[in-house]
């Protein structure tokens, strides 16, 4: 029989570890586990701040106080250094994002037994759970589930329904099954929702939709119903704010999950890239790190292969009039080669989860003095720094950024500097 045992630390899953290797899932470190396998708490163990703790999938480490959760966010970050014995000079202590500030969200709705659900999914199940509150969503997020939630019913019975409908028994009234999408975002305009995989048919279900949109003073409301998004409602063209530029906002593109997550990546890159005069921006979205980065001293080039945000941060750097060259490739397929990358002082990346893996082979075998690679995923970043590594950078700055609040998504900035440069 096992012995009570201290959890030590939490795992990159957010399961609670003890010394000799037990897992207990909701520990928090200093807390004990009993050898029946329940939890005394300890002193880092503290109340969730939200009911649905536990069965929402949307965070794992509310049990953890702002000690311990911030010491998660940089043990994360820099195990992944050690790790692969990168030796990191300097690991800033974490910034972490306060409740109430995520700026995006993606959400299912489903309906189930007559009722329609909106929410993220349950830990470890397909089963949603109903929000009634979200302490991490910014506050309009959260208001507008409700009514939102009423539009989908009231929808659901004018006609609209998922796509593959599949009407349950139960009378000609019986509500058509309900699997959509739910995307928001908030932009300089307000909130934009995105709705994916709902049919929406007839003159009523349509003037439904625009006076949900008016009443609540969306920013933008779009359809997705299987072949493309289909704006519905835009009274005015919507943007957000990069770099003091009001840039277009494609429905669906990437923005930093909160704005204080953004300005503590913005604030390493403009600190870090100080002096360079010409900087390679790659998977460079609507150009958060570009608009903040260009100037009259320094020009950059912003490679990214979605076309809409593409197409958005050429425009809107054009007419900023900024020295933004905006290019529209696929890295992974076609990275940029050493002759196009010896050109430019810096390189900035800050590539999806997967990491970017080919074009951080080229860049190790190049001579571009300074790079800072932001990612999301620590493990591909860790694969990825010990090519530039090996091949005679120094990993001189790490701070860690936890911008999805009591969750075990961790991002981070890096820096790299080139031996002898
Ligand atoms: C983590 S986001 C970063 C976006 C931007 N740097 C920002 O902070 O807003 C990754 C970006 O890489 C883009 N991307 C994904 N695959 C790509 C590829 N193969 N080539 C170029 N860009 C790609 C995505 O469209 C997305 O804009």
């Amino acid at each position: 029989m096992s012995e009570i045992e201290e959890i030590i630390r939490i795992a990159a899953k957010g399961d609670g570890v003890t010394a000799s290797g037990r897992f207990a899932w909701g520990a928090a470190p200093g807390d004990r586990l009993l050898p029946d396998g329940t939890l005394e708490r300890g002193p880092h163990h503290i109340d969730p701040a939200c009911r649905h703790f536990t069965q929402c999938g949307g965070c794992q480490l509310q049990q953890l106080d702002e000690e311990s959760l911030s010491d998660f966010v940089e043990k994360r970050v820099a195990n992944a250094s050690t790790g692969q014995e990168l030796g990191a000079e300097r690991i800033t202590p974490p910034h972490l994002s306060p409740p109430g500030t995520r700026r995006r969200a993606s959400l299912r709705a489903e309906s189930s037994g007559g009722r329609v659900v909106i929410g993220f999914r349950e830990a470890k199940s397909h089963r949603l759970v109903e929000l009634a509150e979200c302490p991490v969503m910014l506050p309009d997020f959260v208001t507008i589930l409700n009514p939102l939630r009423k539009l989908l019913i009231r929808l659901g019975q004018s006609g609209g329904q998922s796509k593959g409908r599949n009407k349950k028994p139960g009378g000609k009234n019986a509500m058509p099954r309900l699997a959509a999408d739910i995307e928001l975002a908030m932009t300089e305009q307000g909130v934009d929702l995105g709705i994916k995989g709902l049919t929406v048919e007839g003159l009523q279900a349509n003037e439904l939709m625009l006076d949900f949109a008016r009443e609540h003073g969306l920013a933008r409301l779009t359809l997705d119903q299987g072949w493309g998004s289909e704006t519905l409602w835009e009274p005015v063209p919507v943007t957000v704010l990069l770099g003091g530029v009001s840039v277009g906002f494609p429905p669906g593109s990437f923005l930093q999950a909160t704005l204080d997550g953004e300005q503590a990546l913005v604030s390493a890159a403009r600190e870090w890239l100080a002096g360079a005069t010409t900087v390679a921006d790659l998977f460079s979205g609507l150009g958060t790190f570009a608009f903040a980065l260009a100037g009259p001293e320094t020009k950059v080039l912003a490679v990214e292969a979605a076309r809409d945000a593409h197409l958005a941060c050429k425009a809107a750097a054009g007419r900023a009039g900024l020295q933004i060259h905006a290019l529209h490739r696929d890295l992974f397929r076609n990275p940029l080669q050493l002759d196009e990358l010896d050109r430019f002082d810096a390189v900035l990346l800050d590539p999806p989860r997967a990491g970017a893996r080919d074009q951080i082979e080229l860049l190790a075998g190049g001579k571009v003095p300074r790079i800072v690679y932001i990612s999301c995923n620590p493990s591909s970043w860790s694969r990825d720094a010990a090519l530039l590594v090996e091949a005679g950078y120094r990993l001189v700055e790490l701070r860690p950024v936890g911008q999805f609040r009591w969750s075990t998504h961790v991002e981070l900035a890096s820096l790299f500097v080139k031996t002898g440069s």
